[in-house]
């Protein structure tokens, strides 16, 4: 049967890291690979990083920038050239393909965000491999994915992907940084979002010397896909064979098992695709009641109100220890927030002197996370 799979290759398995030249061997196994599950009629998007660290590799700097503008124009440097050796290499195996450059922005306007995927679904629907990455180049701080992990999860989410491979420089994910915890336990299979909470997995810092994020980014990676009902795995990068076998049934890496029920791509979009203004900390009583009743949130709930943003946009639910539970569409802007938590809804007319909506927000717009 056919499948959409979106692989998603870090910057440490496209180097090697004494050098930080290409990996080619690495490269063009994956490009083989990709090639063959395409000749078996899946659908394929690689979301490749690179750009900066084959940028530094040209301009023979030895270390990650430091400055947003250097980094922003060593990627136009990288960009161009990693797109020419996957070129080079797909030509040679007769699969077209394409490069997509994304910014957070293209997923926040929900027309965007449609319009996004349809490229998408045409680019698959031709035969073509999109090749995508985020434009670094013009992407500014607050409207950026950060990391690819992130971007390709919402990718995968985006187009309603069945599996999410994140090819990394170790072979999966372990209790703890296994370069610096010796004894750290592999984790083979995490069956459950609650699982994935409950292992405590400690990540450490920043990852490889050229990586973005490290595990931690994958996990959160994790959370996106396996939330949208795709199959997730992390796996090394150095054998990009092991996609096929993986599919096939192998439990190699670490393999994150979707969701049953997945969440509604209208949902998806709300708490991974638009980007939070504010925090609303509700208490015990209104968190049972959207967390557990799956209940509108009414502003009686909510104890205090932090940001400002416009109604309709999307907010953080937070408990008392600033830990997120959800996020929703709010129908009263901040100041009208101020003025409203911790009362009740029939007092709201004469709060604020006009007939406002019954809900915060209703629970068709909004998503536990
Ligand atoms: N719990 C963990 N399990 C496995 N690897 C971990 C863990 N915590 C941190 N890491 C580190 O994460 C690194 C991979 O992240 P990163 O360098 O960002 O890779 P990539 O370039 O593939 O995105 C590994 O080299 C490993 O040292
Ligand atoms: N967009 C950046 C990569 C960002 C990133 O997440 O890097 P990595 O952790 O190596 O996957 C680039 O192309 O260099």
């Amino acid at each position: 049967m056919t499948k959409t799979i979106v692989v998603k290759i870090g910057t440490s398995s496209l180097t090697q890291p004494e050098t930080g030249q290409l990996a080619l061997s690495s490269i063009a196994t994956l490009a083989e690979t990709l090639c063959d599950l395409r000749r078996k009629g899946h659908r394929v998007i690689l979301v490749s990083s690179g750009a900066v660290g084959v940028g530094c590799a040209r301009l023979g700097l030895t270390e990650r920038p430091k400055t947003i503008a250097l980094k922003q124009a060593v990627a136009a440097v990288g960009q161009g050239r990693l797109m020419r050796i996957y070129d080079d290499l797909f030509s040679i195996l007769q699969q077209p393909i394409a490069q997509v450059l994304l910014t957070r922005a293209d997923l926040v306007q929900r027309s965007r965000y449609l319009n996004a995927n349809n490229t998408f679904q045409e680019l698959l629907g031709l035969g073509v491999i999109p090749i995508v990455n985020e434009n670094d180049t013009v992407a500014v701080e607050e409207l950026k994915f950060g990391d690819n992990d992130t971007l390709s999860a919402l990718v995968a989410s985006l187009v309603e992907a069945d599996w999410l491979f994140l090819l990394t420089d170790v072979d999966r994910l372990y209790s703890a940084d296994p370069r610096s915890v010796p004894d750290a336990k592999p984790i083979s299979l995490v069956s459950s979002m609650q699982e994935l909470t409950d292992l405590q997995i400690q990540t450490g810092g920043q990852g490889s010397q050229w990586g973005t994020g490290g595990m931690m980014t994958k996990i959160s990676a994790a959370r996106i896909a396996i939330a949208a009902g795709i199959r997730t795995v992390i796996t090394q990068g150095q054998f990009p064979r092991n996609i096929e076998k993986i599919i096939q049934g192998e439990l190699i890496g670490t393999h994150f098992a979707p969701q049953p029920e997945p969440t509604s791509a209208r949902k998806r979009w709300i708490a991974y695709g638009l980007i939070p203004g504010g925090k609303l900390y509700l208490d015990k009583g209104a968190i049972a009641a959207v967390v557990k009743a799956g209940k509108s949130l009414l502003a009686a709930g909510i104890k205090a109100v932090e940001g400002e943003f416009d109604n309709q946009e999307a907010v953080q639910l937070c408990d008392s220890n600033g830990d997120e539970i959800a996020r929703g569409l709010v129908n009263y802007n901040s100041e009208e927030l101020q003025k409203i938590c911790g009362r009740h809804s029939r007092e709201i007319p004469s709060i604020l002197g006009y007939e406002g909506a019954d809900t915060v927000i209703h629970r068709d717009n909004l998503v536990l996370i």
